[in-house]
């Protein structure tokens, strides 16, 4: 059966849908439109309610003249479409990052993504990322000591001072530049990072910027392109400067390799992920600058961003449960003797019950609230076919609130992830780094980061959340944020 009978009218009030009222198990659901989209949703009811459980799950709509399909709770839309090899491109919404990140490892399709996959997973590999742990503790040990002059239990937000460190640490891994952000949040750069992303957002929302003329005329384009050209001279300006020192360094090993091992030469170079670009680049495997530049953006947008929400979320969750966060404190202080102590991959390890609550805050409140994939031929869920062409969107936010799959689900219990409540659960029913083939690459380095930035406050410090959870506002941009930051008491341990 098609999807597509029943009406369902959604309604935007500025750039967030509101539900103002559903009926579920009824044909119609109403939606009121303030903003200037009227969405025409269609959707056979009585189907679902047979199909799924008797719930209203799959929501199809219209709009202008593009079909979308939401999968509300179901993991059975995660698990046909992120699974699937065929259902691999992304949805119009993805274009508007391809002035910054041209047609890198996130937003390529086809071919191109298959071989710079293949390409970049080995840099994503244990012992490579085991060498930015050094980079993860300086980072860490800096932000800490930023934060040392707000302990003083007052009220302050935390957000920025996470952001900052976690936006040194990327510029540190992906392209071998300290660009001491937490010293320096006014420069061009760190400026610069969070205006594009502010405007591609602002053009995803807004249907009457997303024509290129449009957005020339009545659009923010000049502001975007200034952007641009700051964030691509420096990824430029570094990738030049680093193929000159690779190419030095090469040609002196050179030389002495002939007689001598690498400890003689001395202590190896740590590599950046530009490094290994340039590497696969001088080993004639079709790399141009453009292309390093692509991939560099993108680790860039994709790993500083959805990694400082995620710690400011656990944050947030452990700051409003003392008690959960007592005992993170203490398994913190049964795996380190002392609060300096740097992290190595054995406490990393440990950190179980914080690896818990890190989880746990990705399921309430995921960095990466919904994704969007075109489909390029028909899909079949669940007995719906789902015509060649439509958008499906799978919103990890409402997924992950599945209360079959997660009892009780606004409830905060990082025990949800211990290995015997794990198996219970349908494999799609949580996706925060999205799942098959074009999960997230990234993941091992986020949850690495995360452990021991949380843990580097958690450490020196007691968190309280001064925002109650009723009165929390999110705000869903390319990254689920609060929308007045993350205001918390600090109080010293010790
Ligand atoms: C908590 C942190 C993170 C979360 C929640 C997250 C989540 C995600 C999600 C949901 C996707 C799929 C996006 C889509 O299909 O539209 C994705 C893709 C991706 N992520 Fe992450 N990410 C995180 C951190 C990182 C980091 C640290 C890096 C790099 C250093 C990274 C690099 C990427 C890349 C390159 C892709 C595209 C992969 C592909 O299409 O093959 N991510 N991430």
């Amino acid at each position: 059966m098609a999807i597509a009978k029943g009406m369902m009218v959604r309604v935007w009030l500025g750039l967030r849908p509101m539900v103002l009222a559903t009926k579920a198990h009824q044909a119609e659901v109403i939606f009121v439109d303030i903003g200037f989209m009227v969405m025409v949703v269609l959707f056979n009811s009585t189907d679902i309610e047979e199909g799924v459980n008797q719930r209203l799950d799959i929501f199809a709509w219209h709009n202008s003249g593009e079909l979308f399909v939401d999968g509300h709770f179901v993991p059975i839309i995660p698990c046909v479409i992120l699974s699937s090899n065929k259902h691999l491109d992304k949805s119009r919404d993805y274009t508007f990052l391809h002035p910054w990140l041209g047609t890198g490892l996130l937003t390529s399709t086809g071919s191109k993504w298959h071989s710079r996959r293949k390409m970049l997973t080995p840099a994503f590999h244990f012992k490579i990322l085991e060498d930015f742990l050094e980079i993860f503790n300086s980072q860490s040990t800096k932000m800490v000591e930023k934060l040392a002059n707000r302990a003083d239990s007052q009220p302050f937000d935390i957000f920025p001072y996470i952001t900052l460190c976690t936006l040194d640490v990327i510029c540190e891994t992906a392209m071998g530049v300290n660009i001491k952000a937490q010293d320096n949040s006014d420069s061009d750069y760190v400026k610069a990072v969070y205006r594009i992303a502010a405007l591609v957002q602002q053009r995803q929302t807004r249907p009457w910027l997303q024509s290129d003329l449009l957005y020339r005329l009545i659009g923010s384009s000049k502001e975007h392109d200034a952007c641009l050209k700051i964030l691509h001279g420096v990824s430029y300006g570094t990738i030049r400067s680093r193929r000159i020192e690779y190419q030095k360094e090469k040609k002196k090993k050179k030389k002495l390799a002939k007689h001598m091992d690498d400890e003689v030469i001395g202590k190896k170079r740590r590599l950046a992920f530009l490094d290994l670009l340039l590497e696969y680049s001088e080993e004639g495997r079709g790399l141009s600058d453009e292309d390093i530049r692509e991939e560099v953006d993108t680790f860039m947008f994709e790993g500083h961003d959805t990694t400082s929400a995620a710690i400011n979320w656990s944050l947030y969750l452990l700051g409003c449960h003392p008690e959960i966060q007592a005992r993170v404190h203490e398994e913190l202080d049964m795996i380190f003797s002392s609060p300096d102590q740097p992290v190595t991959m054995a406490e990393l390890r440990e950190m179980k019950l914080t690896e818990n609550c890190i989880k746990e805050a990705l399921r309430l409140f995921p960095s990466v609230p919904f994704l969007a994939r075109e489909l390029q031929e028909e899909a079949v869920i669940d007995n719906y076919r789902i015509p060649e062409g439509t958008t499906v969107m799978v919103v990890t936010y409402r997924l992950h609130r599945d209360p079959d799959q997660f009892p009780d689900p606004e409830r905060f219990d990082p025990d949800r992830f211990l290995p015997e409540n794990v198996s219970k659960r349908h494999p799609y029913a949580y996706v925060p780094f999205s799942a098959g083939p074009r999960n997230c690459i990234g993941q091992k380095f986020a949850l690495m980061e995360e452990k021991i930035l949380l843990s580097s406050i958690l450490r020196k410090y007691r968190a309280e959340s001064c925002t109650r959870r009723e009165d929390l506002r999110l705000l869903g941009e390319l990254i689920l944020r609060p929308e007045n930051g993350n205001t918390v008491k600090l109080f010293p341990r010790v």
